[in-house]
Order: structure tokens, then C-alpha cells, then sequence
């Protein structure tokens, strides 16, 4: 490889070198929320493009991105395929481009499906942390990638007691509860949704569902609901009641006004975005259900890039 050729870095290489930890994730990726939310040019962040593929029940995206206190410009194409699932592939498939910002040469192409994995459980996290109101009991409906990145990344930071699994196929569930239990936490699988989300404190939904998973009338008074899934329909999981109850907030107001109109349409009030609440210009309500919309932000994938780039070339003496 030339010198100056850019890096290429696989999801293994992320992941074998430990690239992206959780340490030094979480707080990077506040501080992008919190940026996102501030009136200035820390973040450039156009709103997302969103090309679906009716015929093949796909959808690409375009999410670029620049944050100027973490020198990062990088640029992720995305792809969700909910039928891979059958075929072995994981239903979210990315790649970032990350760029010197002081030329616009590209320094590393990276494979960006563990950046999406765990820079959206740590955005999830970083909602818990500021709308939650205990922690003894998570609940996850579905139990794939971002299933288990939420419920490792949720509890990293919180140390439920106990963390429940439902999926609409009970034995997936099984699979990711003995996987969680293998790791040392306390792990339950779940046949009814109603049940898993029972008394639940942090209620987490990952799933392709197009119709309600997840129903007001289930959910104990000052719960909190980090609403992941659903693919370009993100307001699918959460019944008409949950999301006229709950206190909604969202990563970016600026998707929010064309990916949630259907849930704006309805004449529900989305209270703002996280990061006003870490900026203090917004205050929580802790003791209300809380829902946190989460859409996905280029912003989280540039730092999560810059982050694995600079530890590589820490490791690597670069
Ligand atoms: N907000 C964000 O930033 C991001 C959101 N996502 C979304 O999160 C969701 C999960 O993504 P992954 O975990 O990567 O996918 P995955 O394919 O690994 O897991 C999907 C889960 O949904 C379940 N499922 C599929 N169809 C269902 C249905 N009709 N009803 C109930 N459950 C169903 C599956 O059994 C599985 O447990 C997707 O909707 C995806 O678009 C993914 C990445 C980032
Ligand atoms: O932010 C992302 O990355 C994604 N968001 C919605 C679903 C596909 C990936």
C-alpha cells in the first residue's frame, strides 16, 4: 500500500483492536448531542438523503457530517435490508469515509456497521442518563445487533438487576438471554411483550416491526423508552397512546421534521432534542414516561470514525 493511500478498516480489525470502546464512546458522542443542539458551526450536519427501494424492501442513506471540536469530517453510506437477516448478513450494513478536514483528502475508509452498532446504543445511553428515573429493571423488545449493543452499552453504564429479552420469535430471545447470561448479567427471555415490559424502569425497542410492539397502557408512570427501530418508519414500535402520554425527545429536530411527520401529523408535541437537555436550555420530567426517538445522527458516526482512526494510529505508532 502506498504511504499516503487511506487506511481500510474492517468491522474485525474494529473490533479485535478494540477500536471503539464504550470509555471513551459515550462521552464523545454526548458531547456531539450536546453540540448538535447548540446555535453554532461545531457541527455541520445537512439533513440526511433517504433513497427507498420499494422493489427490494430497501432503503440507503447519505449521512454526512463535520464537527469541529473533534476535527472530524466523514461522510457514512448506510443500507437497511431487513430480509438479511436470512441470509446471514446483519440487516444494517455501512461505510464511512473519514477526511483530513484541513484538505478533504480521504485518511480511512471503514466498514461502518460496528460504528452503527454501538454509537447508537451510546446515544441511547446518554438519553437514559438525562430522562431516566431508575434502573433496577431494562427491558429490550428484539433481539438483534442493536438488542444486544443496547443491552451491554445500558448496562455498562447503569448495572441493572436484571435485564429482560422479548422477541416476537421467543427462541431468538433464548439466544441473546444465554448469550448476556455467558457475560455475567442477569438475563430473562420473555414470551409476552406485556410482561417483559412490566414494571420495567428503561425500555429499550430494536426492532423492523411496522405496527405497535410497545403500548402505553403497559408502561409503569416515569419509565423511560429509548424508541430505536423501525427502519425509515421510526415511530412504528410505540402505540397512538404511549406517544400522546410520554414526553418526547429526539436527536435532531431538523429530521425529526421530515422522518417524524407521521407522528407530527398527529398532532404529537416532540419536546426537543436531547441535547438541550445536557446544554440545560431544556429541563427533563423525569417522573413522566419519557420516550427518546432515536433517528441517528451523521455527527455520531464522524466522531465515532475519528475515534477509531486515532486509536489506530496510537496502536499501531502510525
Ligand atoms: N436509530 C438509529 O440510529 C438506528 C436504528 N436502527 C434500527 O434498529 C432496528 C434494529 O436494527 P438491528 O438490530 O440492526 O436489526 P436486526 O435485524 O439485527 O434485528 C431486528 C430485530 O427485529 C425483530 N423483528 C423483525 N421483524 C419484526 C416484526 N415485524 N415484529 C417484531 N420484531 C421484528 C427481529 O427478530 C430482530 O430481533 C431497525 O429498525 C433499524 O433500522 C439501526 C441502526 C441505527
Ligand atoms: O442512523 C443510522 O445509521 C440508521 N438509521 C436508521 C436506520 C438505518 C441506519
Amino acid at each position: 500500500m502506498a504511504d499516503n493511500a487511506p487506511l481500510y478498516l474492517t468491522d474485525e480489525c474494529i473490533r479485535s483492536n478494540k477500536l471503539l470502546q464504550l470509555a471513551k464512546l459515550i462521552p464523545a458522542i454526548q458531547n456531539a448531542m450536546a453540540s448538535v443542539s447548540k446555535n453554532s458551526d461545531e457541527v455541520i450536519q445537512p439533513p440526511r438523503t433517504l433513497m427507498q427501494i420499494p422493489s427490494l424492501s430497501g432503503v440507503l442513506l447519505s449521512m454526512p457530517a463535520f464537527s469541529k471540536n473533534d476535527d472530524a469530517l466523514a461522510c457514512k453510506l448506510v443500507t437497511a435490508y431487513p430480509g438479511n437477516a436470512d441470509k446471514g448478513l446483519p440487516s444494517i450494513l455501512g461505510t464511512v469515509l473519514l477526511f483530513d478536514p484541513t484538505t478533504g483528502k480521504v485518511s480511512a475508509i471503514m466498514d461502518g456497521t460496528e460504528i452503527t452498532t454501538w454509537r447508537t446504543a451510546a446515544a441511547s445511553a446518554v438519553a437514559t442518563k438525562y430522562l431516566h428515573n431508575g434502573t433496577a429493571v431494562l427491558a429490550i423488545l428484539g433481539s438483534g445487533t442493536q438488542a444486544q449493543s443496547h443491552a451491554e452499552t445500558l448496562d455498562y453504564c447503569f448495572g441493572f438487576q436484571q435485564i429482560r429479552i422479548w422477541n416476537h420469535r421467543f427462541e431468538k430471545a433464548q439466544k441473546l438471554t444465554e448469550e448476556l447470561i455467558e457475560k455475567g448479567k442477569s438475563a430473562i427471555a420473555y414470551q409476552s411483550a406485556e410482561e417483559c415490559v412490566k414494571n420495567a424502569d428503561v425500555i429499550v425497542t430494536a426492532t423492523f416491526a411496522s405496527s405497535p410492539i410497545l403500548r402505553g397502557k403497559w408502561i409503569k408512570p416515569g419509565a423511560h423508552i429509548n424508541a430505536v427501530g423501525a427502519g425509515i418508519n421510526h415511530h412504528s414500535e410505540l402505540d397512538a397512546e404511549l406517544y400522546q402520554t410520554a414526553h418526547i425527545y429526539t436527536d435532531t429536530m431538523a429530521s425529526a421534521k421530515t422522518e417524524l411527520k407521521g407522528l407530527l401529523d398527529l398532532g404529537i408535541t416532540i419536546q426537543g432534542e436531547v441535547g438541550d437537555i445536557i446544554n440545560g436550555t431544556k429541563s427533563a420530567e423525569r417522573e413522566r414516561i419519557t420516550v427518546f426517538q432515536s433517528l441517528g445522527m451523521a455527527v455520531e458516526d464522524a466522531v465515532s470514525a475519528k475515534l477509531i482512526y486515532d486509536e489506530y494510529k496510537k496502536i499501531k505508532k502510525l
